[in-house]
């Protein structure tokens, strides 16, 4: 409607306006600024984890691990989250806006949203045709996690994985598409909703410029639909924690990451996630 001619030439403010808007923070730029954040972010490079797919534990290291205790692979698995969520939340402050909200919400959307990030990342490091993951520097399947005793939330990680890598994301597109898992405006406990509601928007305009482009416009209802499944993995996750929390307790308070416990354990301030200063 905007550039409707018919009454002869488009409305100079029209014009002036969208000039404007396109002006202050052209989609391209966006485009090209979250990419850039994703791949300085990453803990690996696609390249590299494509390089490594077939290097595989031995039944001998696999032994080893699925005769830890318990704790002890809950232990560690909770090390490399943490490890993955240090750079996701790099990663989320350096999305064009996420700055400039609240404290408070960018707490909530790391808190909400930063496993869920972990997650869209793993596909990246994983195997679909031996379903595989990347793990400790070699590929993985889940039998080597039996020590967690939590076979039904890997299993789900693992046929989450297989059903992303089945939309053949690009890695541009793996990046907008963790941006908006992020930048989430139905967060609960959100201070300013309509704030992150504009970010929100300038990232969905982001990824449907660049779906648009390759082509692939059919791929953002398929990716909502992602965003309902990593919602039920997470709350899994919170739920499988809890009962973990409730056999070790000591184990969760003295041995967990801090940054773990403020994320996925616990309600109070997360003094820890680095956005303070
Ligand atoms: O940035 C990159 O390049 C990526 C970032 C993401 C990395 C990654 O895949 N991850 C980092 C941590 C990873 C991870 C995923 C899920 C969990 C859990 F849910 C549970 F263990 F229960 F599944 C927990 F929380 F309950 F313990 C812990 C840790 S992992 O690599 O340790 C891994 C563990 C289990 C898997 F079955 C698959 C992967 C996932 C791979 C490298």
């Amino acid at each position: 409607a905007y550039l409707d001619c018919s009454q002869g030439r488009p409305q100079t403010t029209t014009l002036l306006l969208l000039t404007f808007i396109a002006a202050c923070c052209p989609i391209e730029e966006v485009c090209a600024s979250i990419v850039r954040s994703h791949r300085e972010t990453s803990q690996y490079r696609v390249e590299e984890l494509q390089a490594l797919r077939w290097k595989l534990f031995s039944r001998e290291e696999i032994h080893a691990y699925q005769s830890k205790s318990m704790d002890e692979m809950w232990q560690h698995c909770a090390l490399r989250l943490t490890d993955a969520v240090q750079y996701v939340v790099e990663f989320a402050k350096r999305i064009p806006g996420f700055r400039q909200l609240c404290q408070n919400d960018q707490i909530v959307l790391l808190k909400n949203g930063s496993m869920e990030v972990v997650l869209v990342r793993m596909t990246r490091a994983f195997n679909t045709e031996n379903s595989t993951v990347f793990f400790d520097g070699k590929f993985a399947g889940t039998e080597l996690f039996k020590a967690l005793a939590c076979s039904d939330l890997i299993a789900a990680v693992f046929d989450f994985a297989h059903s992303l890598c089945a939309l053949r994301l690009t890695e541009q597109q793996v990046a907008l598409f963790s941006a908006l898992v992020l930048i989430n405006s139905d967060r609960p406990c959100l201070e300013e909703r309509g704030r992150v509601e504009r970010v929100k928007k300038e990232v969905e305009l982001a990824l449907s410029h660049t779906l648009h482009r390759d082509n692939q416009e059919g791929l953002m209802n398929k990716l909502y639909q992602k965003v309902a499944i990593l919602k039920s993995l997470c709350s899994l996750h919170i739920e499988k924690l809890r009962w973990f929390r409730q056999l070790y307790p000591l184990t969760v308070h003295s041995l967990f990451p801090p940054l773990y416990k403020e994320l996925f354990a616990s309600d109070t301030d997360l003094p820890l996630l680095g956005i303070h200063h």
